[in-house]
């Protein structure tokens, strides 16, 4: 086994690839030389799920209609238990497919062609026995379109839950690994959550690692495929604008937001073995911090990229408990799903501080809540006010950088201009890129779409790298441990509010100032 891959330090040896042959063998590769056609089997296993047929059939759906997915070379595979039929399983989908109905005529015809692709394989997820008959149905297709011996290639999403991944993936590598040592390649993704703390995350990490090399395992966090968030590394690095000012002297604060106007609806049994740490801000929002601290990374390859994520997930300093409030909004225990005692937050506030000459001092704020009175995620960067301030302006509020990932995709700073008159009055007023005004006509792709065609492209700078995944648990397991244990107990909040009070309070304790009588409103066209 390649070094590093399974120790989750260092990275320089992840740039290679490493393919099995027929006889259990390795040889490593440059990933940048793996040849990126040939036959091409997508294997979804859950495929009877909901994040299935929610996410990833229209994500492949939208890859294959815009020409990604080359019908003479893919094939698609469903697995899971339950026993239907591959034309049960294709009527399943089609409705997710076609989300309008005015679909066109061009649109439904490619629906049809794209359900026609997918063939639907039932089985356990511990048996052998199924990921034969799996293996044996990939090999009749990589066959059937001639493949170039050896040039086939097999993606395997596990879209289930993570209880099963080490068997899944146990059986993948025994039974289903491509057959050549030719140039094609077997990669598997992995969705959230991965473990519930740094143990049982590393005990995951470890038993997958066992076996496949880190080059083959996607670890998808989807919004790492969100436009705004692609586009943070692209601000931030190629504009002169905001090298010199992206530091502990200019910003006062940052805040990351996500927000949602509903609550845990239909996976309250699911949520509350979890809660809004685990669900959202150990990954998500942690995610979003990476890309809005990290140091300007060597280059845009994959490894560079993680490496500085790393490193700015290392400098966090442990979260302290008079920097946390936690809420659970009234009603969630209604849920028979839910126990009638259930201390999980469904809403947390918190302050991390990043312990480098860069961030010193300077507050991130990560929020996160269901069931809220409105539904948008968000970064929001607050600088400090201006010295010497001869217009007394100071009240009408700071500069703010706000990058507005969903609903609405925007960039706007807000800032302070002379009132248009005779007067020398000053005002706020923002300079905006909406996306929509800017962008008309443009499609802003899925992130599982991006994510996905990364994937079968051999680009992991968009996923989680194990010592990363690491570094992300050792921040918040303390935390998560007090409040599993009922040390930490969560606020009541009303459903349709902004959370509980004590949250407001905390961040203007770090330092956010309000602007008062400001608000930004989306264009419209
Ligand atoms: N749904 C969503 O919006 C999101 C989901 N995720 C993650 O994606 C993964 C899949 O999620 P989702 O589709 O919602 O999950 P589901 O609960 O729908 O499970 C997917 C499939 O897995 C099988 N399954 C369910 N429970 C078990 C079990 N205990 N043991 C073995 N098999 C089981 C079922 O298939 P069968 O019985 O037919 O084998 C089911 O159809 C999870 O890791 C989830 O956390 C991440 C982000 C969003
Ligand atoms: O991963 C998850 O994300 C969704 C929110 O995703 P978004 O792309 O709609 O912002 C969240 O609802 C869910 O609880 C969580 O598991």
């Amino acid at each position: 086994m390649e070094s590093g891959s399974g120790s989750g330090s260092g990275s320089g040896s992840w740039h290679m690839e490493k393919r099995t042959n027929l006889r259990g063998e390795s040889t490593a590769r440059d990933v940048e030389n793996v040849p990126e056609a040939g036959c091409l089997s997508i294997v979804v296993l859950g495929a009877s799920g909901d994040l299935a047929k929610k996410k990833t059939f229209p994500a492949l759906f939208n890859l294959f209609r815009q020409g990604f997915l080359n019908p003479d070379e893919v094939h698609i595979f469903g697995y899971a238990r339950t026993k239907i039929s591959d034309d049960e399983l294709r009527n399943r989908i089609r409705g997710y497919l076609i989300n309008d109905k005015s679909a066109s005529s061009e649109k439904l015809e490619n629906v049809s062609k794209f359900l026609q692709l997918i063939k639907y394989v039932s089985g356990s997820y511990d048996s052998e026995e199924g990921f034969r008959l799996l293996d044996k149905e990939i090999l009749e297709h990589e066959l059937s379109k001639k493949s170039v011996e050896g040039s086939s290639r097999r993606l395997f999403y596990l879209a289930l839950p993570p209880s099963v991944y080490p068997s899944v993936c146990e059986m993948i590598r025994h039974y289903c690994m491509n057959k050549s040592d030719l140039g094609g390649w077997t990669r598997i993704v992995v969705e959230k959550p991965f473990g519930k703390d740094l143990e049982s995350a590393e005990q995951l990490s470890s038993q997958i690692g066992e076996l496949f090399e880190e080059p083959q395992i996607y670890r998808i966090d989807h919004y790492l495929g969100k436009e705004l968030v692609q586009n943070l590394l692209v601000l931030r690095f190629a504009n002169r604008f905001f090298l010199p000012l992206w530091n502990r002297d200019n910003i006062d604060n940052v805040q990351i937001v996500f927000r949602e106007d509903f609550g845990t609806e239909g996976r309250g049994g699911y949520f509350d073995e979890y809660g809004i740490i685990r669900d959202i801000i150990q990954n998500h929002l942690l995610q979003v911090l990476c890309l809005v601290a990290m140091e300007k990374p060597v280059s845009l390859k994959p490894e560079h990229i993680r490496d500085e994520k790393v490193k700015v997930l290392q400098s966090v300093l442990p979260i302290k408990d008079e920097e946390v409030i936690l809420g659970q909004y009234e009603g969630y225990r209604d849920d028979p799903t839910v126990p009638d005692h259930s201390n999980t937050p469904t809403f947390a506030t918190m302050v991390l501080r990043i312990h480098n000459e860069r961030w010193e001092g300077v507050p991130f704020i990560l929020k996160a809540g269901k069931a809220l009175n409105s539904r948008k995620a968000e970064i929001r960067v607050q600088f400090k006010d201006v010295p010497g301030d001869i217009f007394k302006c100071k009240k009408q509020g700071r500069n703010e950088f706000v990058i507005r990932l969903q609903p609405s995709e925007a960039m706007y700073m807000k800032f302070t201009v002379k009132q248009p008159g005779l007067e020398m009055l000053t005002v706020q007023s923002e300079l905006d890129l909406s996306y929509v005004q800017r962008y008309q006509g443009v499609t802003i792709p899925e992130a599982y779409e991006r994510l996905i065609l990364d994937t079968i492209r051999g680009d992991q700078q968009h996923f989680v790298r194990r010592d990363e995944l690491k570094a992300a648990w050792q921040i918040f397991t303390p935390l998560l441990h007090k409040i599993d244990d009922g040390e930490l107990k969560p606020l009541q909040y009303q459903p349709g509010s902004r959370g509980p009070a004590e949250a407001d309070e905390l961040l203007a304790k770090a330092g956010y100032v309000q602007t008062h009588g400001y608000i930004w409103i989306p264009p419209t066209l």
